[in-house]
């Protein structure tokens, strides 16, 4: 192996850890590539490894190995403390701590920490403490990237070890290197692989731990349980640990089974054969808890003066209430829990609109919240009702890994909670949001239950219905039933009954196409000719059941940015390994983000690329996003919460609406074709609605109402402490 040192000149491509960059050494200029992590330009580096010729590129160095050269000289001890490695530390202090320490300054702050630093002018002990770790940490980080590059863990996973478990990252990953699926950096069977590497033994604790619990957590976050049978989970574990790279049986049942009971006083509970993880069954038992609480307290109030002011507002909005929104009004002024459930247009919202109007009338000064689940949901109750309107997260004070500023001992001030679209709540928000909850404050839940269930675990809107909490169902459907045809229709399909037509009304089309590559290449068409027609891009939803695939969101999204944003010499963009993003392009973001207020499923357009300052006061680069006039800056690392928004997931719209809507039907994507995808697309319509495909296909999914069950105990637990 040979050995080349040098400083870097030019940064020729970069992909997470891969790197390929000019080394300037003494002799000549060369071309390195390899795993480098973090290596900037000007940055003096040491490369070990071979040279090789490729065919297309000529000679290059392929590096197996590499460290950051300990600054050898003052001049070169000073940049590597000014650079922006080391937080804290100016040019200035630089200088003043090699004059104060020496040629051996590093290894001094290594060994000693920031008591070294006092006596240095202009340091102080804040400054010294930032420093001393920023010393440690970067020779240990190198340290620990180098050693443990050989099994296969990267640079950035290294890192976020090393950020958990600090100067023991290296021997807690060499004991267990299954906790890299705990952080969530990869999955179990590539966790597994870098086990074998570092010579685990196949019948080691942790992996079967590590096993049990990746079966387990797959079966809850992508299926939606809450819990498995304990016979499944055996056998789904068995199956993947017996058959991953070490053949059969290689684990007995005994074996698996005391991982579970190992488990059980960790991070699962098991009840009557039904294995949780334990943060689930906490919150399925607190949620249920206390919900039943709720629904057994009941509020008297004068019911001859609250009929008065449904007249009275009757007449002032020349409206008649049908019984049963009526009923809803009555029901939740009597009791503390209402469930209000409908189709689109089935008159919800007018009942969210009234009840907020009697209630102020009946009780002046009370405070009334309205939230939905997601950032698009709510601004979308706001718009429907003239009120204001935040996310349930907001509104309890929620951030990731903390506990929300209301919970169950410091309740929100608040005596009626509106939450909508309740369908997409999942148990976890479902139960710290009644937690918060004072024992008076009323709360009424909306929700349309036909809609798809919550991403996350539980179908919490379903099981409150099953297990009896008082619920009102609208079936009369007023909007548009007459002039439109996209509620029919939506209504329609949630009967099972095939979609008519009407060619003299212009809001439903349906586009005949066969081949899903002529079906994609249509919704770009139409798509791109409602932009020639006036509305923007923001009006347009192209939907797709899936992310893969012909007719999948990662086509349809190329396909529409070349259509409707295509390069040109002035338009900006970023490239970040083999994603780009444009000006103007559309975006989505993907996850929760609290401290920016942006939401999974929010979507916006990218306005700019600019530079801001970090905390630490040094420039670096961003995008700006505009999400419905509020601008956003990511920077490239954060530009993973998105993704292009074209097109967009049917999950991933829940909860939002356009003027357009565009689908595929296809049954290239069979497995896809359920009916409550179709039908939670169309609900999204709100003037036109496009469906492209084929009848074949739209009326499979039609047929299919097969709901995947999904493991859950509210209603039974409910049910039990209600009665
Ligand atoms: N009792 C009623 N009499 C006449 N019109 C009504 C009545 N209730 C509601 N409407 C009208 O029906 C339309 C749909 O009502 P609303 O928006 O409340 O339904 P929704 O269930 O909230 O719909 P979506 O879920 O699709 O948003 C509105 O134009 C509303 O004014």
């Amino acid at each position: 192996m040979m050995e080349l040192t040098g400083s870097i000149t030019s940064i020729l491509y970069r992909k997470d850890d891969f790197l390929i960059a000019v080394l300037r050494t003494q002799k000549e200029d060369i071309k390195i590539k390899g795993n480098i992590h973090g290596i900037e330009k000007k940055e003096a580096l040491t490369v070990y490894g071979s040279f090789e010729t490729h065919q297309k590129y000529g000679r290059q160095f392929t590096v197996e190995y590499w460290e950051r050269p300990l600054p050898q000289t003052k001049n070169q001890l000073i940049t590597f403390l000014a650079s922006p490695l080391i937080k804290g530390c100016g040019k200035k202090q630089a200088q003043e701590i090699v004059s104060g320490l020496g040629k051996h300054a590093l290894s001094t702050i290594f060994k000693q920490g920031s008591s070294c630093l006092l006596n240095i002018k202009g340091i102080g002990k804040k400054r010294a403490a930032k420093i001393a770790d920023s010393v440690r940490s970067t020779l240990e980080v190198q340290e620990i990237v180098s050693q443990l590059l050989e099994y296969g863990i990267t640079a950035n996973m290294a890192l976020r070890v090393y950020k958990e478990y600090g100067s023991d990252a290296v021997k807690t990953l060499k004991e267990n290197p299954y906790v890299l699926t705990e952080l969530n950096l990869i999955g179990f069977s590539k966790a597994d692989d870098i086990a074998k590497r570092i010579g685990i033994m196949p019948t080691s604790g942790y992996r079967i731990e590590a096993c049990l619990k990746y079966i387990l957590h797959k079966s809850c976050f992508q299926a939606g349980h809450m819990y498995m049978a304990e016979d499944q989970l055996l056998d789904e574990t068995a199956q993947v640990l017996n058959h991953h790279a070490y053949g059969e049986d290689i684990i007995s049942a005994k074996e698996l089974k005391n991982g579970i009971m190992n488990m059980e006083e960790k991070s699962i509970v098991i009840e009557n054969d039904c294995v949780y993880p334990s943060f689930l069954y906490h919150h399925e038992q607190n949620l249920a808890h206390q919900l039943s609480r709720m629904k057994r307290s009941r509020d008297s109030i004068a019911m001859s003066s609250l009929e008065r002011q449904i007249d009275k507002y009757q007449k002032k909005h020349g409206i008649i209430l049908v019984t049963e929104q009526r009923e809803a009004i009555r029901e939740l002024l009597d009791k503390q829990l209402l469930i209000l459930t409908g189709g689109p247009g089935t008159g919800k919202t007018t009942v969210i609109r009234t009840m907020i109007a009697i209630y102020k009338q009946l009780f002046s000064g009370h405070t009334i919240r309205l939230v939905a689940p997601t950032g698009k949901a709510s601004r979308k109750l706001a718009e429907m009702t003239g009120k204001e309107a935040s996310t349930i997260h907001r509104l309890i004070g929620y951030q990731q890994g903390e506990m929300p500023e209301y919970h169950q001992d410091h309740k929100l001030p608040c005596d009626l909670l509106i939450i909508d679209e309740m369908s997409m709540v999942d148990v976890r928000l479902a139960n710290n949001l009644i937690q918060a909850i004072h024992k008076n404050t009323k709360v009424l839940f909306v929700g349309d239950i036909d809609q798809l269930p919550s991403v996350g675990p539980g179908n919490v809107l379903r099981d409150m219905i099953q297990a009896g909490v008082p619920t009102i169902e609208l079936t009369e459907v007023f909007r548009q039933a007459r002039e439109s045809q996209i509620i029919k229709n939506a209504h329609r399909v949630n009967q099972g009954q095939s979609i008519v037509f009407d060619k003299e009304k212009d809001d439903f089309y349906f586009l005949m196409q066969q081949d899903p590559k002529k079906i994609a290449a249509l919704l770009v068409r139409s798509a791109s000719r409602f932009l020639e027609l006036g509305y923007d891009l923001s009006d347009i939803l192209v939907l797709s059941p899936m992310k893969k695939g012909p007719v999948g969101t990662e086509i349809l999204n190329e396909m529409l940015r070349e259509k409707l944003n295509p390069i040109d010499e002035v338009k900006q963009e970023w490239k970040i390994g083999k994603r780009f993003f444009r000006l103007g392009d559309k975006v989505i973001q993907l996850q929760n983000n609290y401290e920016k207020q942006i939401f999974n499923g929010d979507t916006g357009v990218i306005t700019g690329f600019t530079q801001a300052t970090d905390d630490d006061g040094n420039a670096i680069d961003v995008m700006k996003v505009d999400y419905f006039g509020k601008e956003i800056s990511y920077t490239k690392t954060e530009t993973k919460e998105l993704n292009l928004g074209y097109a967009i997931t049917i999950h991933k719209a829940q909860g939002g609406e356009a003027p357009i809507v565009l689908i595929p039907a296809t049954a290239s994507h069979y497995m896809m074709l359920a009916r409550n995808l179709i039908y939670t697309a169309m609900t999204r319509a709100k003037e036109k609605m496009v469906v492209i495909g084929t009848e074949e296909a739209l009326n499979i999914a039609i047929a299919n109402n097969q709901i995947a069950k999904r493991n859950s105990k509210l209603a039974e637990r409910l049910t039990k402490n209600t009665n």
